[in-house]
């Protein structure tokens, strides 16, 4: 459903993401892990047609992605992309305007369980009520893919909770859900997939049921292995 071809991202001499051919199919929860740096931001940002590839294409049903893909794919990114002084409420109708599956009941039905006041002024919210909402804004919209870039970074446990929640509960047999997270722990209580890369280059695809039952291994057993120096980055 979503396929990466021997996509190739350069920023002047760096190469940012080396040659990944990766498919990902509905019905799982992809986690994207490998150290800072590694590319997960870049391959993200390329799959949902926001940045061009230097070479490879990445294709959604089949297609190219580009605009028409856009509708279909979810990204929540890093990076602040909603003005501080609006409230909740304002950022979910800014949402709707620009997106047609947007739906503000599911918004507001987030919110309340993951007790956020839509009322409230962003500039007004600590990092993660903002994480929260960030999550409420994405998952609201009905997408075929959603992918979180760092949705657990910088919140504590009982929000990290409320967002494992919210994201369970979007993950449907028809959907498509791609996370990267440094926290890996976290994310084996989530994730049924992973895609370990580093420095831009594809290790592998693990089915972590498999992984356990054949290997042994937990997902941060593996992360250990392929990365470690015996320390699961945090
Ligand atoms: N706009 C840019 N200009 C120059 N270099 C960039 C740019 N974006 C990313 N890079 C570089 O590309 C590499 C991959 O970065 P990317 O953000 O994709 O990694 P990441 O795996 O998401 O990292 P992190 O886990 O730290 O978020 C890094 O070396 C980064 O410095």
């Amino acid at each position: 459903m979503l396929e990466s071809r021997e996509l190739t991202k350069k920023f002047g001499a760096k190469t940012a993401v080396d040659n990944v051919s990766l498919s990902m199919e509905p019905g799982h929860v992809y986690a994207m892990l490998g150290p800072n740096g590694s590319g997960k931001t870049t391959w993200m940002k390329m799959a949902a047609g926001l940045v061009k590839p230097t070479s490879g294409e990445v294709f959604f049903n089949g297609n190219p992605v580009g605009i028409e893909s856009r509708k279909d794919v979810a990204y929540m990114s890093t990076e602040p992309y909603f003005y501080d002084w609006m409230t909740i409420e304002a950022a979910g109708k800014y949402y709707s305007d620009f997106f047609e599956d947007f739906s503000m009941e599911n918004f507001l039905i987030m919110l309340r369980e993951m007790d956020l006041n839509e009322k409230d002024k962003i500039r007004t919210l600590s990092s993660g009520m903002v994480a929260k909402m960030k999550i409420a804004l994405t998952l609201a919209r009905n997408a075929k893919v959603y992918m979180l870039d760092e949705p657990f970074n910088g919140i504590d446990l009982l929000a990290r909770d409320e967002i494992r929640a919210a994201i369970l509960k979007a993950a449907t047999p028809e959907k498509l859900l791609l996370l990267s997270s440094h926290l890996v722990e976290e994310m084996e209580a989530i994730a049924d997939r992973a895609v370990f890369i580093r420095k831009g280059v594809l290790i592998e695809v693990r089915d972590l049921e498999e992984m356990r039952e054949v290997d042994g291994v937990s997902m941060a057993d593996r992360y250990r292995a392929i990365f470690g120096h015996g320390e699961v980055e945090a």
